[in-house]
């Protein structure tokens, strides 16, 4: 794997996947599907899992949230020791925020009942500030009182976006968030979250097959395949310092590909 240097304005790394190793248990005995992973990523980044179905982007996403055990290597936030063979740290203990594509949100549940649900341990009028705050910041001021069925994919992945953000977690991570909207609706949504996450300074790593998203979002792009990462870089770099063959011909080929997509979703 190569990467070059984060050289971002943010310090030094939030996160560190340090030679992660992970795998699944199964009746023909260990599979492993993610080998000697390693990446860093600064505070305020937005990083990047670009892969193929089946890569092991998910599985790297449920280890940096605490659901899935290391069999070898560490993952360090702020420093600290979250994760590794030896043990881990609780997931609600992590500050980890997560979204994912399909929204996930209570149903019986209006949008100020679901961005307030990690809030319970405010009192009822920090709760409402909390609320009317985050509802402000992903665009949707008025809406506290309206149920997700009565709204659109995009709004209600706003929604998602601002359920996660309430908490104020250290670390945001997505998980193909925009793969159930329309195409239109997808790239426009990335680049809103993106800005979204750099007025507020968060750090996040995104999980997506889809090169534009990763593209329009991203600081850092990890391309991945079989439960490596071939590169860790920026988008410029993946596109004019490409480190293999292997990464010309993704990044060629999915820009292709999505090109084509987005022929046919216009025709
Ligand atoms: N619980 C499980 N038990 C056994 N194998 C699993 C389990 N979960 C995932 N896998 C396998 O691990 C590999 C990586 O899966 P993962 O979901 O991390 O990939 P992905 O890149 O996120 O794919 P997708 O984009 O389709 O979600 C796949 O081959 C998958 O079949």
């Amino acid at each position: 794997m190569t990467a070059s240097p984060d050289t971002t304005p943010a310090n030094r790394a939030l996160l560190q996947l340090d030679g992660i190793s992970l795998g699944y248990d199964t009746p023909k005995g260990l599979r492993t599907v993610v080998e000697s992973l390693s990446l860093e990523l600064g505070r305020g980044s937005v990083g990047c899992l670009l892969g193929a179905s089946g890569c092991g982007k998910t599985t790297v996403l449920r280890a940096i949230a605490g659901f899935e055990p290391l069999r070898a290597g560490h993952i360090l936030l702020d420093g600290k020791p979250i994760s590794s063979p030896a043990g881990m740290l609780a997931p609600e203990k992590r500050r980890v925020g997560m979204m994912f594509q399909d929204y996930a949100l209570f149903p019986h549940l209006d949008v100020a009942g679901n961005i307030g649900f990690g809030l319970r341990k405010l009192d009822r009028a920090a709760r409402t500030r909390r609320i009317e705050e985050l509802l402000e910041l992903v665009g949707l001021a008025g809406s506290a009182t309206a149920f997700p069925h009565e709204m659109s994919g995009g709004q209600q992945q706003r929604v998602a976006l601002a359920r996660a953000l309430a908490p104020s977690p250290e670390l945001l991570l997505l998980d193909e968030p925009f793969s159930n909207l329309d195409v239109d609706t997808r790239e426009r949504l990335a680049f809103e979250v993106r800005d979204i996450l750099k007025n507020t300074g968060h750090t996040a790593i995104l999980v997506t097959h889809n090169q534009a998203e990763a593209f329009a979002i991203a600081d850092r792009i990890g391309v991945m395949a079989q439960g490596r990462i071939a590169q860790w870089d920026t988008p410029y770099n993946l596109h004019h310092h490409p480190s293999d063959e292997f990464v010309a011909g993704f990044i060629r080929r999915e820009a292709l590909a999505e090109q084509r997509a987005q022929a046919y979703a216009r025709a």
